[in-house]
């Protein structure tokens, strides 16, 4: 059946308001679907498909809307809806519109120009390419183009990963364990969860399989003290409760109202009674002092130019600059300094980002141990060993869309001697 012509005007009008990037994609989508409710769901779906594929694409489908007659927003928005559902799905074209959909889609696209073709703003094609060859570039560019799978984590304080798969499978389901996180289930298609009884009564969160190794990685352990200190909407903080058996004590800190206030709904849910969610004002709050000395492993999911989760949010490449990723590096060093303090003797700090920047990452990690001679590495495959988790890795655990399935994660972990 074909869609209504004004699924046409709809894309056009959140398009535009998207390719502003004054905010994020997920969020300009949610307020316009908000302010046009009779928009059905598989309209919505459909929209949604259109506008990320664009984002996605938004280098080569620039290049093909240059050809043609008619405004560039028409000419994109047809092309992110044709490759959404087909062109022969869309009502409302001219014929023009239609042959020219038809052409554009036959032309090779591996005979574009690299940096088109990677659909990389400029600064960081370069600097991928710099590090890692226009080969492994385009590899790794490709597979972040790609919709992200969906993740679910088994929280073990309401059930295990054979249970839930199996009532999973009667709903009906379809999904297989996650290669690398033991909780983990990767759902084959994407159904609604939300009124899953499963997910109702907390066995199951969604969470991306690289998170899960990140939070695994902290070791956390019955009756420990320990801080998640940029814990958000808690991710990683319900892994981490649930670890340690809803034993000890997990301040689960954050400088966002509105994100800790969104881990409160998943803690009831998740039956963890462990967390203390903790606003701070900044990594040197009073709150943090108190502290200091006192806990067993310390979490630094920091906040970072996100550009390992572009599978998921595709809008971060064009919203992202490089003089951004210079002023995050300063937070990420000064969280990381303030967030050290915590940790005692022989105890376990863990610095992570969804990022794929090594100025975010290695060099990081680099800067720390530099200016803290009381920590030392814990080179990765020895914490993966202790962990049970089958993965290769150096000094860091490095998580890459192409090689491992699961978002860009880094993560270092070191030990206070
Ligand atoms: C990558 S997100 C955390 C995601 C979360 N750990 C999860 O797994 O869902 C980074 C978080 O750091 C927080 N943040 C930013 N600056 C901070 C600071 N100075 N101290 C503590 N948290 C901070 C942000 O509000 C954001 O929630």
């Amino acid at each position: 059946m074909r869609l209504p012509p004004a699924i046409i005007g709809h894309t056009e009008e959140v398009l535009r308001e998207i390719l502003r990037f004054t905010g994020p994609a997920d969020g300009t989508l949610s307020h316009y679907f908000r302010e046009h409710p009779k928009l059905g769901s598989r309209e919505r779906g459909v929209v949604a498909e259109a506008v990320y594929g664009l984002l996605r694409n938004k280098s080569i489908y620039t290049s093909f809307a240059e050809s043609g007659n008619g405004p560039t927003m028409r000419r994109m928005t047809l092309l992110g809806l044709a490759d959404a559902v087909g062109v022969d799905s869309l009502g409302g074209l001219t014929e023009e519109e239609t042959e020219w959909l038809t052409r554009v889609a036959d032309i090779d696209r591996n005979l574009m120009p690299p940096l088109m073709r990677s659909n990389l703003p400029q600064w960081l094609f370069d600097k991928l390419v710099a590090r890692d060859g226009e080969a492994a570039t385009l590899e790794l560019a490709s597979a972040m183009n790609q919709p992200a799978p969906l993740d679910l984590r088994v929280n073990t304080i309401k059930s295990n990963r054979e249970d839930v798969a199996a009532a999973l499978a009667e709903a009906p389901i379809l999904c297989e364990p996650t290669p690398y996180a033991p909780l983990g289930l990767r759902v084959i298609k994407k159904p609604a969860l939300q009124n899953l009884p499963l997910f109702k009564s907390g066995a199951i969160e969604v969470q991306d399989e690289g998170s899960q190794l990140l939070a695994q990685i902290v070791g956390a352990k019955r009756g420990e003290m320990v801080v998640d200190f940029c814990a958000g909407a808690g991710g990683k903080t319900l892994a981490l409760g649930a670890t340690m058996r809803n034993t000890g004590r997990l301040y689960a800190f954050d400088i966002s109202e509105k994100r800790l206030a969104k881990l409160k709904p998943r803690m009831a849910r998740s039956g963890l009674s462990n967390i203390h969610p903790v606003l701070i004002a900044h990594e040197n709050d009073g709150k943090v002092k108190r502290l200091a000395g006192k806990i067993d492993r310390v979490l630094v999911d920091a906040p970072c130019s996100g550009l390992g989760t572009l599978r998921r949010n595709p809008d971060v490449k064009w919203r992202q600059t490089p003089e951004a990723v210079v002023e995050m590096n300063a937070k990420q060093i000064a969280i990381l300094s303030s967030a050290a303090r915590l940790v005692k003797s022989g105890g376990r700090l863990v610095y992570g980002t969804c990022s794929l920047l090594d100025e975010e990452n290695d060099a990081i990690a680099a800067q720390f141990l530099a200016s803290h001679e009381d920590f030392s590495l814990v080179p990765m495959k020895d914490v993966l060993a202790e962990q049970k988790i089958p993965l290769e890795m150096g000094d860091y655990l490095k998580l890459l869309p192409h090689q491992h399935q699961t978002d860009g994660f880094f993560a270092a972990v070191f030990v206070r001697k």
